[in-house]
C-alpha cells in the first residue's frame, strides 16, 4: 500500500517554516498501521493547479491506495484544497469531514472553518486535513477506524492496524482478502 502525504503550504513550500503536518501524519501512520505499506511525501504551494496535479499523480501514476493531504482547507483566499478536490475525484465521501469537524469543535471553536472533505479517485481515498500541527492526530484518530474497510470496498487493498492504537471496523468480511494471520 503506498500511502501519499501532501503538506499544502505556501510557506512551509518555500522553506519560511518547517512542515511539522507532513511529518506528524507520517509519524501517526507508523504507529497506526501494521502491515506493509510506502510513504510517498509531497510538499507543495497552495492553489488549485499543484493540488490538482499532484492528486492525479499520486493517484494515476504512483499508484496511491490512499492520500492524506494536510493545510489549504480554510477560508483564506488561497485556501483552495477543496476546489483542487472537486477536479479529482469522482465520488465524495462527506462523512470524513463531518466526522473530523465534529471532534475538532470539542477543542477549537474555528473547526468549522475547514472546509476539509474526501473523496474517491478510482482506486485511491483521498482525506483532507488541516494544516495545523495540532489537528492530525485528532483528525486521523477519529476517521481511522472506518479507513481499512472503505479501502477493502473500494478494492484499494488491505490495511491492518495495530489495534492498541486504532481498532479497524469491519462490519462484514469483504473479498478484498482475509486478515493478516
Ligand atoms: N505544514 C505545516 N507545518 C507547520 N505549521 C503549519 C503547517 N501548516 C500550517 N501551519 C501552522 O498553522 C497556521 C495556520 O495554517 P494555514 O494553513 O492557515 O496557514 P496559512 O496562513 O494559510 O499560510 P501557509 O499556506 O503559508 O502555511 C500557520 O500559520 C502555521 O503556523
Ligand atoms: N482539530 C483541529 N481542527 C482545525 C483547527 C485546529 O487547530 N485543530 N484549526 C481550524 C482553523 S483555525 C482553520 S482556518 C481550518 C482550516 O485550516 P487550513 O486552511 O490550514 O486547512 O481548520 C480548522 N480545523
Amino acid at each position: 500500500m503506498r500511502i501519499g502525504i501532501v503538506t499544502i503550504s505556501d510557506r512551509a513550500s518555500r522553506g519560511i517554516y518547517e512542515d511539522l503536518s507532513g511529518p506528524a501524519i507520517a509519524a501517526w501512520l507508523e504507529t497506526a498501521i501494521r502491515s506493509p505499506w510506502i510513504p510517498d511525501r509531497r510538499i507543495i504551494p497552495d492553489g488549485v493547479a499543484p493540488v490538482r496535479d499532484t492528486l492525479i499523480d499520486l493517484a494515476d501514476t504512483a499508484g496511491a491506495g490512499l492520500v492524506f493531504t494536510t493545510g489549504g482547507t480554510g477560508p483564506a483566499l488561497r485556501d483552495l484544497t477543496p476546489e483542487a478536490m472537486a477536479m479529482v475525484i469522482t465520488r465524495e465521501m462527506p462523512g470524513f469531514g463531518e466526522m473530523m469537524r465534529r471532534v475538532s469543535a470539542e477543542t477549537v471553536p474555528t473547526a468549522i472553518l475547514s472546509r476539509q472533505t474526501a473523496g474517491i479517485r478510482g482506486r485511491c481515498l483521498i482525506v483532507n486535513l488541516p494544516g495545523k500541527p495540532a489537528a492530525i492526530a485528532v483528525c486521523l484518530a477519529a476517521i481511522f477506524p472506518a479507513i481499512p474497510y472503505c479501502l477493502d470496498l473500494m478494492e484499494a487493498g488491505r490495511i491492518e492496524t495495530d489495534p492498541a492504537v486504532v481498532e479497524s471496523f469491519r462490519p462484514v468480511p469483504t473479498k478484498a482478502g482475509s486478515p493478516i494471520p
